[in-house]
């Protein structure tokens, strides 16, 4: 449960295959993500993503990740997917983030003295933050945790955390910062872009079974 006594929500991220996607809505996920990212190892094309949405069955969402895209290429996915939800992973501003009309969640990649209120605020239009680890060189999906005293606990917008989460250490994770939902990828595969079935049965059973 999160601060609000709701379930904390749950999306597992970096999804290449549609029977990884229909593990994932089977343990219970709220959500699922399809990375846009070329340099990534969980990228998917358009033609594998639109097998992965069909697979899932409804009140899963489906969320398109991309790290510093092309407008055409993001134009692209929503002309040819059905996306619920936008995730701006690279350096993109506010008025990148808002062009496309679309429901979107900002990543921020927190490093020592990031202030979540300041990012809230440059991004009015985000209907969530994902917080996810800083490292440099990398845009993300590290397999590393950061300092998650970083954050407040008084927010403006719903919490993503995310960051080299796992069943080991995902209810430590929701007890510490009550976010609004948990983003996972490499915590639950068993190589880059495979998931493991058992893996996201685990964490999910872990989210859900938070004591505070
Ligand atoms: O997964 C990737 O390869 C990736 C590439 C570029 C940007 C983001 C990426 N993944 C996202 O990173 C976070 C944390 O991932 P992890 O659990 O630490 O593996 C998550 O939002 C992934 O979707």
């Amino acid at each position: 449960m999160n601060p609000s006594g709701a379930r904390t929500r749950v999306k597992i991220c970096g999804i290449t295959r549609p029977e990884d996607a229909v593990a994932a809505a089977a343990a219970g996920a709220d959500a699922i993500g399809l990375v846009f990212y070329p340099a990534s190892p969980r990228a998917v094309s358009i033609e594998q993503a639109a097998a992965i949405c069909a697979a899932l069955p409804p009140f899963v969402s489906r969320v398109a990740l991309f790290a510093n895209a092309a407008s055409a290429e993001i134009r692209t996915v929503l002309e040819q997917l059905p996306i619920d939800l936008l995730q701006f992973h690279g350096e993109e501003t506010a008025a990148e983030c808002d062009r496309y009309g679309h429901a979107y969640i900002k990543v921020a990649r927190v490093q020592p003295g990031f202030d979540l209120d300041l990012f809230n605020c440059r991004y009015p239009g985000a209907c969530g933050i994902l917080a996810d680890t800083y490292q440099s060189g990398v845009q993300g999906g590290t397999g590393a945790t950061f300092d998650w005293s970083l954050l407040p606990q008084q927010r403006r917008k719903p919490l993503i955390l995310a960051g080299g989460l796992n069943a080991a250490n995902v209810a430590a994770a929701i007890r510490q910062v009550r976010p609004y939902g948990v983003d996972v990828s490499g915590g639950v595969e068993a190589d880059k872009g495979i998931k493991d079935a058992a893996r996201i049965t685990e964490f999910i059973h872990e989210v859900d079974n938070v004591e505070r």
